[in-house]
């Protein structure tokens, strides 16, 4: 991580006698992108508005670009956020809502009056729309000029608390794209809460998975889903398939594992396809199911292999989506399509499902 712009450290956030945040620490590197997952009222917004400036923490300590927040206002923060509900001022026209902190700021007139333009150019608004009001505008085209009024005082963090939950599948997509551009292009640094996990693999550089009020894991999108802490993270992001498995650590560092349903010659993973907390007992084998594969005759044979019957299957566009019985277990298994209306296996077909070893993953349950 480059140089950190938020320090959190230790944060505590009690909403009389319920505490919300319990001890989170989290770093958002200059120029980062982090997003904040984690499944409802598990705190994500409540350390947004810390960082923010809306809420004071009851114990622990922020710095924002190494300077201490304790008792700064919002409004003196390097940092604006823009809320999944619209903050817009509904009698106020598009020019003067963006124009609002500069006219706060004491910007001259001219001045203001360029930047508003070129934050318009930059969100691919029309500059027609400056005498607008926000009811004339739809929804994407109202959380740009939200994002436009958040960046155009130039903070160094920009917050982002589900800024696109509101909006339809596609203008969501575009806003997406628009908000990795912006990120691209600006180099200031963004945190986004977000319940949409596809969206936050896609734009973040970082995801913190958060749960009751604790930080689970921060990671890159790759990390968090190939090497997950625990079951809950592997679970929340993403499809998976975790068999139960007990399990020996080895001396050499390996971990033997064994599963009445699971066939392999030699069932052991090395110790970096081991999750830091897992001791040994029962354990869970994580295989994520693009990566298992039907076995064919003449192909290499894999690692490890289970047999079952197909139950159903869904085609996704370019992958088909299996679920296969093993043991009284529906197995997911995710293919790419060959670009042939022939499947692989029908519905009652009996399957062997195979795994290649770097691809496993042991996890405590
Ligand atoms: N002002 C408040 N007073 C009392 N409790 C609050 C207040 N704000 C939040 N909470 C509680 O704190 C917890 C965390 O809320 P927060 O909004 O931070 O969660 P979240 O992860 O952002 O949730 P969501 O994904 O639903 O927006 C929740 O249980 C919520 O009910």
């Amino acid at each position: 991580m480059q140089t950190p712009i938020i320090e959190a450290t230790g944060i505590v956030k009690d909403y009389g006698t319920f505490r919300a945040l319990h001890s989170v620490s989290l770093d958002v590197g200059t120029g980062e992108f982090v997003a904040l997952v984690g499944p409802s009222g598990c705190g994500k917004t409540s350390l947004l508005k810390i960082v923010a400036g809306f809420e004071a923490p009851t114990e622990g300590s922020l710095r924002i670009a190494g300077a201490d927040m304790a008792g700064v206002p919002a409004a003196g923060r390097p940092t604006r956020m823009v809320f999944q509900k619209l903050a817009l001022f509904p009698h106020k026209t598009v020019r003067d809502n963006i124009g609002f902190p500069l006219k706060l700021a004491g910007v001259p007139a001219r001045e203001a009056d360029e930047r508003i333009r070129a934050m318009l150019a930059l969100m691919h608004l029309d500059p027609a729309y400056l005498g607008r009001y926000p009811a004339q505008l739809s929804g994407g085209e109202q959380q740009r000029v939200a994002l436009a009024r958040a960046l155009v005082s130039r903070p160094s963090v920009l917050l982002l608390d589900e800024p696109m939950s509101a909006l339809d599948a596609k203008l969501k997509k575009s806003l997406q794209a628009e908000l990795k551009n912006l990120h691209r292009n600006l180099g200031t640094s963004f945190v986004l809460v977000t319940h949409d996990l596809e969206e936050a693999m896609m734009l973040a550089d970082r995801i913190c998975v958060m749960r009751a009020g604790n930080v689970l894991q921060v990671g890159t999108p790759s990390e968090i889903y190939y090497s997950p802490v625990d079951a809950f993270v592997a679970g929340f992001i993403g499809d998976t398939n975790l068999f139960p498995v007990s399990i020996a650590r080895q001396a050499d560092g390996s971990t033997a594992f064994r599963s009445p349903a699971i066939e392999a010659a030699d069932p052991t993973v090395p110790g970096d396809r081991v999750a830091p907390r897992v001791a040994g007992g029962s354990a869970l084998l994580m295989v994520r199911p693009e990566a298992m594969r039907f076995v064919t005759a003449g192909a290499p044979a894999p690692f490890a292999t289970l047999s079952g019957v197909v139950e159903e299957f869904f085609i996704k566009g370019a992958s088909i989506l299996y679920r296969v019985r093993v043991e009284g277990h529906a197995v997911p298994v995710v293919m790419d399509l060959s670009g042939t209306p022939n499947l692989p296996a029908q519905v009652g077909d009996a399957v062997t499902v195979g795994f290649d070893r770097a691809d496993c993953f042991i996890l405590q349950e």
